[in-house]
């Protein structure tokens, strides 16, 4: 099988491309870094580092990479059966015209398979979105009988440091790739395959991506460089985790889960974040805010879910405040932020920046008021 890959990041390289390889597949990654692609081609594959105990190093070949304006990508698309991404949200509908041009120069016997895997829910649908988007009625038509759009969600921590000089993916050796069910397709080892795809995207947005989410942002209130640096506070800990019992009460009282369970995953995941081999800044997991204060994601979908379900949410308001406190020069989200607070006070702000319901906006508005003062309040 052939497949071409969106994003030769951290988890381009250091997560898909490496279960493709397992998988026997010829992968060409698509990025617009042309250092990770030159460094590709020359070396005609890459490495990959495992963060265990002895730093364990995988050689990915059976790959080449192109520039995302190269022409060639239709022809790359039409000779593969699986195209997948990560990417990052935002860029997928930077890519849909590229993937929707590919798609209709397609004269494949078999349908294409796309899969975008980007912490997100329903990122394939998004993806799938976007291309209807820049698509006539006649073109959609004949993308949607030639295309099969899976969803799926992806876990693993993967960074990428720059080692003598070489882009070089480090990961932990965790990984979970889960992919909706479905019949024409479903040959792929070392992948899991469920119908129940909305419970996995939300179990990893919730509580995967919330508890890490949780420790950039309270731990950058407390001036930690890394999540294992934050996670060494026991206070932060605590915090962290009377603000996952909050979310794990979702999954009990929507999808029945046995609350121990929940907890066990809970306790493997701290296990996984504290892996001090990670160094993992608070700035990286913290990246864009706003994104992560939006409706549909890790900290406001659970908090509206707990309010409709008649549950407790106050340790997750903390939560939001502590990311509108976030600050990272680079980050253009949080400068976003920093400047709406500054230009229009926190009164004005909340509202603008989160989509709540008024009761609990008052009830940020007065928490944010009480942890500017004095931060240890956060903690309280
Ligand atoms: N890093 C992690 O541990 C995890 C990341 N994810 C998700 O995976 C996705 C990728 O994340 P990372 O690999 O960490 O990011 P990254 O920044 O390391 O990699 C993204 C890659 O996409 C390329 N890119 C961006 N825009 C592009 C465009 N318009 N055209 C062509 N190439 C473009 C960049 O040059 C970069 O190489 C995100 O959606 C993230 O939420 C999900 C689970 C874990
Ligand atoms: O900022 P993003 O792209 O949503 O990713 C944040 C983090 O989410 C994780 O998947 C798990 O929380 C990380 O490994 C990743 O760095």
């Amino acid at each position: 099988m052939k497949a071409i890959h969106f994003g030769a990041g951290s988890i381009g390289r250091g997560f898909i491309g490496e279960v493709l390889h397992k998988n026997n597949i010829e992968t060409t990654f698509v990025d617009a870094y042309d250092k990770v692609i030159d460094q590709i081609n020359a070396d005609k594959g890459y490495a990959i580092r495992y963060l265990d105990e002895a730093n364990t190093e995988h050689w990915i070949d059976n790959v080449m990479a192109m520039h995302i304006n190269d022409p060639a990508i239709s022809e790359v698309i039409n000779n593969s059966q699986l195209l997948t991404t990560a990417i990052g949200v935002p860029n997928l509908e930077k890519i849909a015209p590229i993937i929707k041009a590919g798609i209709l120069e397609r004269n494949a016997q078999k349908p294409l398979v796309v899969i975008a895997n980007e912490n997100v829910m329903y990122a394939t649908n998004i993806l799938k979105e976007a291309i209807k988007n820049v698509s006539e009625p006649d073109e959609w038509q004949e993308i949607e009988k030639n295309t099969l759009f899976l969803n799926s969600a992806i876990d693993r921590q993967a960074s990428t440091i720059d080692e003598n000089g070489k882009l070089l993916p480090v990961v932990e050796p965790f990984f979970e790739w889960v992919i909706e069910k479905d019949a024409n397709f479903n040959q792929l080892q070392h992948v899991k395959y469920v119908e129940n795809m909305e419970y996995y995207i939300k179990r990893k947005l919730f509580i995967v991506n919330a508890t890490h989410a949780a420790f950039a942002y309270i731990g950058n209130v407390f001036s930690y460089r890394t999540i294992q640096d934050a996670m060494d506070d026991q206070r932060i800990v605590g915090l962290v985790t009377n603000i996952i019992n909050e979310n794990m009460q979702i999954f009990v009282n929507e999808y029945g889960d046995d609350i121990n369970e929940l907890r066990d995953y809970f306790n493997s995941i701290l296990e996984r974040f504290g892996n001090k081999k990670l160094n993992d800044s608070v700035k990286r997991v913290g990246r864009n805010p706003r994104r992560k204060l939006s409706k549909d994601e890790r900290i406001i979908s659970p908090i509206r879910s707990l309010f409709e379900l008649g549950l407790p949410y106050a340790n997750s308001l903390k939560l939001v405040v502590s990311a509108l406190l976030f600050r990272d020069e680079n980050d253009d989200e949080a400068n976003y932020i920093e400047k709406i607070i500054e230009e229009n006070g926190i009164d004005e702000a909340v509202p603008h920046l989160l989509a709540l319901p008024e009761e609990l906006l008052d009830e940020i508005i007065s928490e944010y008021k009480v942890v500017v003062e004095d931060t240890n309040l956060l903690l309280d």
